[in-house]
């Protein structure tokens, strides 16, 4: 039997913590955990990584002292690097050990990865009040911040930012890394709409103390499998109940202020830019974008991974038809068709098994950043937006035929699906003004019966 992964055994010290992350999944240990262990001054930069919803990876990694393997998986080979930067790893619901961490004078930077409901937001960008779990939070930050335990990741936050405004620590930064845009901006308002309900002096003391970055990541991780378990074992001898599988590619890029430090990201490869714009709609809409295409189409065609669904021809053809909208107005700096090159590499990548269904999952959020500014863009500039109608229409067909993968939306995309005009009604989940663009809708409406799904 091999050995268990541990610090001793791996010659691997702590670092100190000095940055805390909610939503302790696959991703963060792929990109944010992975760029700080790879950072000049990565000694010097310890995690406290906070679990979203269940304690089950912080039990899994605090049993081999927050290390884990990555598995870089190429179109070839595997290579393994074990990752000793989550020094603690903390169930999200321990509210003691998170406000102790956010607070401590020492710790300069949050991160969030806690996927795209996590945040709450309406889709105007604003915090749904109206969301039961926010509500309740806000009743329990109201009747006592300071020791109060929210349930949501907003809430948790401003209960950590409270206790650290407490306990005089001073400037922090708070770095979302999901797949939203101006996603700084956005916990930003979030935050400051709490804030302003719980105390406002609280709000005040953001103002002044807390920074929102805004970030634009990449790198495909799917979730892991048991092969994936045993390939580590192979890989470097130590026995991993949770390694972390991940294409060799990967991308940071950051814009705002860190008042009280961060580490040496740019030597492990990120880049901090003034405006964030161009770099998230590049991921979001080429990248992300695709991908949702593929899952809905692909889910139809009767495939099960992106690299299943690239590979037919059908499906490809859709995608290149997205792009061709997407890219319209990119910057040249950006070089949008070179990127587009090397996504289908990447998508292609036969040996990273990212499932369809896995990327569908939480359409109403995902498209909603993904395809919906384009179809506007298109829409605005008096063109069919076509290539947009392609992943619409096709989830639109799996939504009649509660075929979709999970949705914190469910209820209202199953009502929406029964309505009379459906199409018209799961289109105005997304965007009221689409719905209200009969052109358009028409359009999907007959690509959904196309693709074999109920118009109207
Ligand atoms: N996996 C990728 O390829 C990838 C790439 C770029 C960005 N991302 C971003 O990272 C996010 C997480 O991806 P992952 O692969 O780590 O997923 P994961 O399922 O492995 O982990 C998700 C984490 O978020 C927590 N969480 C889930 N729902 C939550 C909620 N409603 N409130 C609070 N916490 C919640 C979970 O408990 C877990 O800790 C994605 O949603 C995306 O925005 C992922
Ligand atoms: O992680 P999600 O659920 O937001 O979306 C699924 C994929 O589109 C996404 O994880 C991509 O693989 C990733 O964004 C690549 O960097």
């Amino acid at each position: 039997m091999a050995p268990p992964l541990t610090r001793a055994a791996v010659a691997a010290p702590a670092p100190p913590v000095r940055i805390v992350h909610m939503g302790l999944g696959a991703f963060h240990r792929a990109h944010q955990a992975w760029y700080t262990d790879r950072s000049s001054d990565a000694a010097a930069w310890g995690i406290a990584a906070f679990t979203g919803r269940s304690p089950q990876a912080a039990a899994e990694l605090s049993a081999q002292d927050g290390l884990y393997t990555l598995i870089e998986r190429g179109d070839d080979e595997d290579r393994a690097v074990i990752v000793p930067s989550i020094s603690r790893a903390l169930d999200g619901a321990n509210m003691a050990a998170f406000r102790v961490h956010v607070s401590a004078p020492a710790t300069a930077v949050v991160t969030l990865t806690v996927t795209e409901p996590g945040y709450h937001l309406r889709p105007d960008g604003e915090i749904d009040l109206d969301d039961p779990a926010v509500a309740a939070d806000l009743r329990r930050l109201s009747a006592g911040p300071a020791s109060a335990a929210p349930t949501t990741a907003p809430g948790r936050l401003l209960a950590g930012l409270e206790a650290r405004r407490r306990g005089g620590a001073g400037p922090i930064a708070v770095v979302p890394c999901d797949n939203i845009p101006a996603n700084g901006a956005l916990v930003h308002r979030a935050l400051t709409c709490l804030a302003d309900e719980v105390d406002p002096a609280l709000a005040h003391w953001m103002t002044e103390n807390v920074a929102f970055v805004s970030t634009s990541v990449d790198r495909i991780t799917p979730r892991a499998t048991d092969a994936d378990r045993a390939a580590a074992v192979a890989l470097t001898g130590y026995a991993d109940a949770a390694p972390v599988v991940a294409e060799p590619f990967t991308d940071w890029v950051l814009s705002g202020e860190f008042p009280a430090g961060r580490p040496d990201w740019e030597s492990a490869g990120a880049r901090i830019v003034a405006d964030i714009a161009p770099f998230e709609q590049r991921k979001l809409w080429l990248l992300n974008g695709a991908h949702s295409l593929l899952a809905y189409l692909g889910i139809l065609r009767g495939h099960g991974t992106v690299a299943e669904a690239v590979a037919d021809s059908g499906c490809r053809d859709a995608v290149e038809g997205l792009w061709a909208e997407a890219r319209r107005g990119m910057p040249a700096m950006l070089r949008a068709e070179d990127y587009c090159t090397a996504l289908i590499t990447r998508f292609a990548n036969p040996r990273i098994a990212h499932h369809l269904h896995q990327i569908g999952m939480e359409g109403v959020s995902k498209l909603a950043v993904r395809i919906i500014p384009v179809a506007r863009q298109e829409r605005a500039a008096g063109r069919s937006a076509r290539g947009c109608v392609v992943p619409l229409a096709a989830w639109t067909v799996l939504a009649t035929r509660n075929r979709l993968p999970a949705d914190a939306h469910a209820e209202a995309v199953r009502s929406a699906a029964h309505a009379d005009d459906p199409v018209t009604a799961l289109i105005a989940l997304l965007d009221a003004e689409l719905a209200a663009d009969a052109t358009f809708v028409d359009r999907i409406r007959r690509r959904a019966a196309e693709l074999g799904g109920r118009q109207a």
